[in-house]
């Protein structure tokens, strides 16, 4: 699986043009859930790959707009192949303008939840497919270009609440597109979709048997780093302590030394927390407490980009350090995972960035050690079911994610020492409470986030002028989209009545209402 475009374990499968998505590899992730392999193939090759043996395309989104005369084209070898296409976003803009129809900017923009109507009355060979699902369904969107009309060859088969071309279909060929994700979670009926795609339209044998994800994760190890040292940088996330447990099973804990290092911005008593539980797991472990250092490096600084560079080049830094005065590593491992290289942009045929993550984007360009990151290919909740494999506790298992920059992109604009003690302070009361209500595993993740953002407020009274808290709490299974997490009012209520009571320096709390896209979890 990690190995997915080095080597290629099977000859035939679905071909998934790639113009820059984020979704990508979301795409492929789904096709081998319905058990299917599936080629990743750069939107701008001329040439389909050799050897490989396709039954349909698959086109994916992108950041371009078929309005723009540099956007991608459709290469001519994906018609001349008389396969079946499904055009997804992009793909669907660039299928409707390759047979004439015509495309508009920022006439419909939609982001998010979006509700698909279908109409399969018109007889059209698509309609006995798209049949099977439900008339009207949930599908997640992310457009800002939309069909304003289409030529005779093409039927209009379904339509979001506010009446955007949501769905066409070539009235003959078996071509059919999409302006709607189906690959990410929240479209209802997605996954269906693209079964029914690639089994009833390419008519596609099944040929992929989810690997023993765990044993192909021990020979990458392995295979990677022969008889080296590893250097794991842990957190006490999901995916290093997941990673980390690997790495120990396949090298033996006298080749592994897990470093963990507390900059400062992490939640209230984590360090002491992590310590302790990754030592549990039997791993030789080392502490590096460099809170003033962090703070020093990221003092006079505001700018998201910025701090995320910063973070993830001290990082390096810390790991290089510690790996020079104890000899003998020759890699350095990750808990990274799909989602963070790709929102870096570090995959895919043009993917912008959205964020630099720590551990990618950040990291410098000379490195001492070589990198070994077993689940780079993976997603998150592929990751906690290797986890569970292993016999890692559904405690550290089921733990919320927290990024690797920690309250340093939680805090906006600058950061001191002060306002990492009042968001502490907050965000505890806030998980707290939701554990204490029941509430914690309702969501995907939450947190607090400290806005610069002074309000006047009344309190025994008197006035007062301080700062904004906005809790976030959201739905998610891989982090790629986010739903609003539907915490009752009255518990959000509590929450506020109890942080503006004990965390001095907050007088005002507000509830962030937005899903990913078009915001994204963090908010920076
Ligand atoms: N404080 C830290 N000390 C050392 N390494 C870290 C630290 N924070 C993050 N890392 C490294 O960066 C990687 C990416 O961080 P990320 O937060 O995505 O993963 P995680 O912390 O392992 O899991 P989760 O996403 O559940 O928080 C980690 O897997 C780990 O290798
Ligand atoms: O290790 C990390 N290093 C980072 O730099 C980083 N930025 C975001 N995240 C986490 O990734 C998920 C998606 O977050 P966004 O919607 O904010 O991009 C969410 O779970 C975020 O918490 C990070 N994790
Ligand atoms: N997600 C997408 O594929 C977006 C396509 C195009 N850039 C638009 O905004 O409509
Ligand atoms: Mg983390």
């Amino acid at each position: 699986m990690h190995h997915h475009s080095v080597t290629r374990p099977v000859h035939d499968g679905i071909i998934v043009l790639d113009y820059g998505s984020q979704y990508t590899l979301l795409i492929a992730r789904r096709l081998r859930e319905i058990g299917l392999y599936a080629e990743i193939v750069d939107g701008s090759k001329e040439q389909p790959p050799e050897d490989f043996t396709f039954h349909g395309v698959i086109l994916s989104g992108g950041p371009d707009s078929v309005t723009d005369e540099t956007a991608r084209k459709l290469p001519r070898w994906v018609l001349d192949s008389g396969k079946p296409i499904l055009g997804i976003c992009y793909g669907m803009q660039l299928l409707a303008q390759e047979f004439g129809g015509k495309l508009r900017s920022g006439h419909q923009r939609e982001y998010g939840k979006a509700t698909l109507n279908l109409d399969v009355s018109h007889g059209c060979w698509a309609s006995s497919m798209l049949s099977k699902l439900p008339e009207s369904q949930t599908v997640w969107m992310s457009h800002g270009d939309d069909v304003e009309n289409l030529t005779e060859e093409f039927s209009i088969i379904g339509r979001t609440g506010d009446g955007v071309v949501a769905a066409v279909a070539h009235k003959e060929k078996p071509y059919i597109a999409l302006q709607f994700h189906p690959e990410v979670q929240h479209s209802e009926c997605g996954k269906e979709l693209l079964s029914l795609f690639v089994q009833d339209v390419c008519k596609a044998k099944l040929n992929w048997q989810a690997d023993d994800v765990v044993e192909a994760t021990l020979d990458y190890v392995k295979e990677t780093v022969a008889d080296g040292k590893v250097l794991m940088a842990v957190s006490g996330g999901v995916d290093s302590t997941v990673a980390v447990a690997l790495m120990s099973q396949a090298l033996g804990n006298d080749r592994v030394t897990a470093v963990f290092v507390d900059h400062g911005l992490l939640r209230k008593n984590e360090a002491s927390w992590v310590k302790e539980k990754i030592e549990s797991l039997g791993v030789n472990l080392v502490v590096l407490n460099r809170a003033q250092e962090f703070y020093q490096a990221l003092s006079g600084v505001s700018d998201p980009e910025q701090k995320r560079k910063i973070i993830g080049l001290k990082f390096i830094e810390e790991f290089e350090t510690y790996a020079k005065a104890n000899e003998g590593f020759t890699h350095l491992g990750q808990g990274t995972l799909y989602p963070d290289v790709i929102e870096s942009a570090g995959h895919g045929a043009g993917a912008k960035v959205i964020k630099s993550h720590h551990n990618v984007g950040g990291l410098p360009e000379r490195l001492h050690m070589a990198l070994v990151e077993p689940f780079r290919y993976l997603f998150k909740d592929e990751v906690r079911l290797v986890g569970r494999k292993v016999g890692i506790s559904n405690e550290l298992v089921d733990r919320h994610p927290f990024p690797g920059p920690g309250l340093a992109v939680r805090i906006l604009g600058e950061i001191t020492a002060d306002k990492v003690e009042i968001l502490q302070n907050a965000d505890q009361i806030f998980i707290d409470k939701l554990r204490e209500k029941d509430l914690y595993k309702e969501v995907w993740q939450a947190f607090a986030v400290l806005l610069p953002v002074k309000t006047v407020g009344v309190m025994g009274d008197n006035r007062t002028y301080q700062w904004t808290c906005a809790l976030r709490a959201v739905t998610a299974t891989d982090g790629m989209t986010a739903g609003v997490g539907d915490l009752p009012m009255e518990f959000l209520v509590s929450v506020s009545d109890e942080i503006v009571r004990k965390v001095d320096g907050i007088n005002r709390v507000v509830y962030d209402i937005t899903t990913k896209p078009p915001a994204t979890i963090e908010w920076e």
